[in-house]
């Protein structure tokens, strides 16, 4: 397959989801070049993988730390002091006031960006129901990008079902990551709110989060660069 333009590979964020630092690093040898931006999460952080990011920064790739953190201001905070020295290029907070304002606070100049995750794209409105919230998805995600952007969060991390009513609101240069995404024929899994790649792009999403679709796939390599594809053709 031709070279794709670095540009359009690292919008494609690929959610490193494995049970150790070796599965990390042999999934890593695999997708060789296809990939540039990695996501590393609870499970492969808890594991010993935070390492992972200085090595991986240092090898020129990209790396999203998603911890979502949420705690109080104090703590929050020193956590982001803990991790602005990795060469991450961003990590994620929960979207509550006290949180995402200590968080920007905390990464200062140090080039970390922060990004707020809205309401997680496995929920819809049943479950925010479920969980105490007077709010439906859209509101909600609405109502925390607004106060993101109003606190100078550097993205937000959203379905892209909400994307382009998003786009609208935070303007062109607001980071708008996105997982749930599944390219067509691929299962949903626990996701709720989800759209292929193309049609995220399309809605307005900076950034595709993918985990299982490229993980789990038969050619790791060959679905991801079917996804830099797809996001090449519908940019
Ligand atoms: O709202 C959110 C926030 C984060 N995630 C993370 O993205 C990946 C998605 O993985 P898939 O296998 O493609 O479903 C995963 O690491 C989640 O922790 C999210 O899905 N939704």
């Amino acid at each position: 397959m031709a070279q794709a333009d670095p540009a359009d590979r690292d919008r494609l964020i690929v959610a490193l989801d494995v049970p150790s630092v070796a599965a990390a690093n042999a999934m890593i040898e695999k997708l060789g070049d296809s990939v540039g931006f990695y996501k590393i999460g609870y499970q492969l952080a808890y594991a010993g993988g935070l390492p992972l990011v200085e090595k991986l920064a240092r090898a020129g790739k990209k790396v999203f730390v998603d911890l979502k953190l949420h705690d109080i201001g104090n703590t929050v905070a020193r956590g982001v002091e803990s991790l602005n020295s990795l060469g991450a290029t961003f990590l994620t907070v929960h979207a509550y006031p006290q949180t995402m304002k200590a968080a920007v606070a905390a990464r200062g100049d140090s080039g970390l960006k922060i990004l707020a995750v809205t309401v997680l794209t496995s929920y819809d409105d049943s479950d925010l129901a479920d969980a105490g919230y007077r709010f439906g998805v859209r509101d909600l995600v609405e109502a925390r990008a607004r106060q993101a952007l109003a606190i100078g969060v550097d993205g937000l991390v959203c379905s892209p079902e909400e994307a382009a009513n998003l786009r609208g609101i935070v303007g062109p240069d607001m980071a708008l990551v996105t997982p749930g995404i599944r390219p067509a024929g691929a299962a949903a899994g626990d996701q709720k709110r989800i759209m292929t790649p193309a049609r995220a792009i399309t809605a307005g999403a900076s950034h595709l989060v993918v985990g299982r679709p490229v993980m789990e796939a038969a050619d790791p390599k060959q679905a991801a660069e079917a996804i830099v594809a797809e996001i090449a053709q519908a940019k």
